[in-house]
Order: C-alpha cells, then sequence, then structure tokens
C-alpha cells in the first residue's frame, strides 16, 4: 500500500489532511497555541509576502510546497524515502526574520525605557521633581518665541550691514527650523511619552507630537550658529554647546520626549545649519530682503 504523501514536517497531506487542517489542528503545525504562537512570533519579526493570509500562511493547502514548480519531492515519497526537505525561497523568506525590523524595535524599546528611567522630573512628585522650574526655565531658553522675538528686535537695532546679514540669516534658520519641525511631527505623529504633562508655554498644534524635539533642533541649530559666526571667548563657547546638550536632556527628565526624538532632533539641527549656511542670504543674493528691511 502506498505511503501517503507528506508535507515538508512529515506529516499527510492530500483530503484527510487538509479536512483536518481547521486551526489548532495538528496538520497546522502541532497545535493552535504553537500555530498562533509562530504567527505572532512572525508577524512581529518578518515583513511577510504582499497578499499573504493571517492565518498560518506557510502551511496552507494551496501554499503547501507540493503545490509549487517541483520544489519538493512528490510521488510515492515517503518519509523514509524522502530526500531532506528543501524549503522553496520564499517559505525560507517567510522564516527569516527582517533584521532592520528587529534593530528597530530593538532600539525603540530601548528607547521607551530610557526615557521613562530618565523622566525624574516629569511630575511634581517625580523623583527630581523639585528640579522641574529649573527644566521649564530651560524649556523657555530654547523656545522659538523667545528666539524670533529676540532676533527681530536686534535686527530692528542693528546699525552695521554686517549685523543684519548674520541676524537675517539666522530668522531665516529659526523659520526654516519650525517648518522642518513641524513638517516632521505631522508626517511622523509620534505620540509625547505618558508620563508628560501637557503644560508647555506656547505651543502649535503639532507640539502634541514628539519627534523631532523642537528644543533640541533649535539648540544645535543655533548653537552651531553663534559659534560659526559670533567671536566668542572659549568658555563662552563651551557655555553655548553645554547649553545646547542640557537643553536636550531636560526634554527627556521632563517627560517632554522620549531619547530618539531628542538625538534626531539634534542631528535635524544640525543639519539645517549647513542648508543655512550654503542658501547663505546676503545683499549680493537677495537684495530686496535687505533693501525692504532698510526701508523700514
Ligand atoms: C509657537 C512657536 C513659535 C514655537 C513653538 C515652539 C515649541 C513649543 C516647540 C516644541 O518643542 P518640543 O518639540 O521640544 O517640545
Amino acid at each position: 500500500m502506498p505511503s501517503p504523501r507528506r508535507n515538508v514536517e512529515g506529516r499527510p497531506l492530500g483530503a484527510a489532511a487538509s479536512s483536518s487542517s481547521s486551526p489548532g489542528s495538528p496538520a497546522h503545525g502541532g497545535g493552535g497555541s504553537s500555530c498562533s504562537s509562530r504567527f505572532e512570533f512572525q508577524s512581529l519579526l518578518s515583513s511577510r509576502a504582499p497578499g499573504a493570509d493571517a492565518t498560518c500562511p506557510r502551511l496552507r493547502a494551496s501554499e503547501s510546497p507540493v503545490h509549487r514548480r517541483g520544489s519538493f519531492p512528490v510521488a510515492g515519497a515517503g518519509p523514509s524515502q524522502a530526500s531532506p526537505p528543501q524549503l522553496p525561497e520564499e517559505d525560507r523568506m517567510d522564516l527569516n526574520p527582517s533584521f532592520l525590523g528587529i534593530a528597530l524595535r530593538c532600539l525603540l524599546a530601548i528607547d521607551l525605557w530610557l526615557s521613562k528611567k530618565l523622566g525624574v522630573c516629569a511630575g511634581e512628585s517625580s523623583s527630581w521633581g523639585s528640579m522641574r522650574p529649573l527644566m521649564k526655565l530651560l524649556e523657555i531658553s530654547g523656545h522659538g518665541i523667545p528666539w524670533l522675538l529676540g532676533t527681530l528686535y536686534c535686527l530692528s537695532r542693528s546699525n552695521s550691514w554686517a549685523g543684519r546679514e548674520v541676524l537675517m540669516n539666522l530668522l531665516f534658520a529659526l523659520l526654516l527650523d519650525l517648518l522642518l519641525v513641524a513638517l516632521l511631527k505631522g508626517l511622523v505623529r509620534r505620540r509625547r511619552p505618558a508620563h508628560n504633562q501637557m503644560d508647555m508655554f506656547v505651543t502649535l498644534s503639532v507640539d502634541k507630537y514628539s519627534f523631532p524635539s523642537g528644543h533640541a533642533t533649535r539648540a544645535a541649530l543655533v548653537s552651531r550658529f553663534i559659534l560659526n559666526h559670533l567671536v566668542l571667548a572659549i568658555p563662552l563657547r563651551v557655555l553655548v554647546v553645554l547649553w545646547a546638550f542640557i537643553l536636550g536632556l531636560s526634554r527627556v527628565m521632563l517627560g517632554r520626549h522620549n531619547v530618539t526624538d531628542v538625538a534626531f532632533g539634534f542631528f535635524l539641527g544640525y543639519l539645517q545649519y549647513s542648508i543655512v549656511d550654503y542658501c547663505w542670504l546676503s545683499p549680493q543674493n537677495a537684495p530686496v530682503l535687505f533693501v525692504l528691511w532698510n526701508q523700514q
């Protein structure tokens, strides 16, 4: 009597096997819990082929290896005769976790864990709650409004062309920063950490989102700008860098952001300065701006 055809796991194939292949049956991978845990594992770790079904896709009869381009030894091959099973390419892909996916999930898990640990000033009752007023003062020092108003005020008082040129570019940098951060926040829509209290001074509607940190972008942008365009003694230069770093850290300590929001914010702010430097506005390439301002 011919032995029944078997699948890669040595289980019988055909009508009898498929009729018993309800979710949870052995034909689905040795029991419901094994099947569902495998599915959860796969959905966690792998990006599956488009169109794949959400129910133990690799073991469905219509997709079983015997139905694919001769990828599996078939007729009369009992378990004893079968050569070691060769999984078709697609199935191997299915079992193969995406390492980028795993790396990202690990990074996110570490990010959330670390951000929660560092959020020591998130509330008055937090372990460093008494430092909260100081952190909020730092928050104001990196807020968009004082920087915009301060730049406009200095621009109105400046009576040298060189000063006006630098301030005009600082204004351009601050506006570019606001625009890019708002765009990214609106696109990514990452919620602020659960332990954050939304008690910030003047916010835009996108500021309910946390990625990237607007304070971190501004801190990196402004400090790079100052270091490149103001002649400062070394201690003051160190102070500028320290301010940017502490401002970024304070965002996580206040519970406003996760660490990755701030890290990416620093990176973006650094990049924004390069854009501003590249598009540097001067009376030569943007005469209209300078003439208009002079007429004010
Ligand atoms: C209203 C204006 C002109 C700027 C808003 C500045 C602001 C509140 C940014 C949010 O910063 P985080 O993303 O670091 O929380």
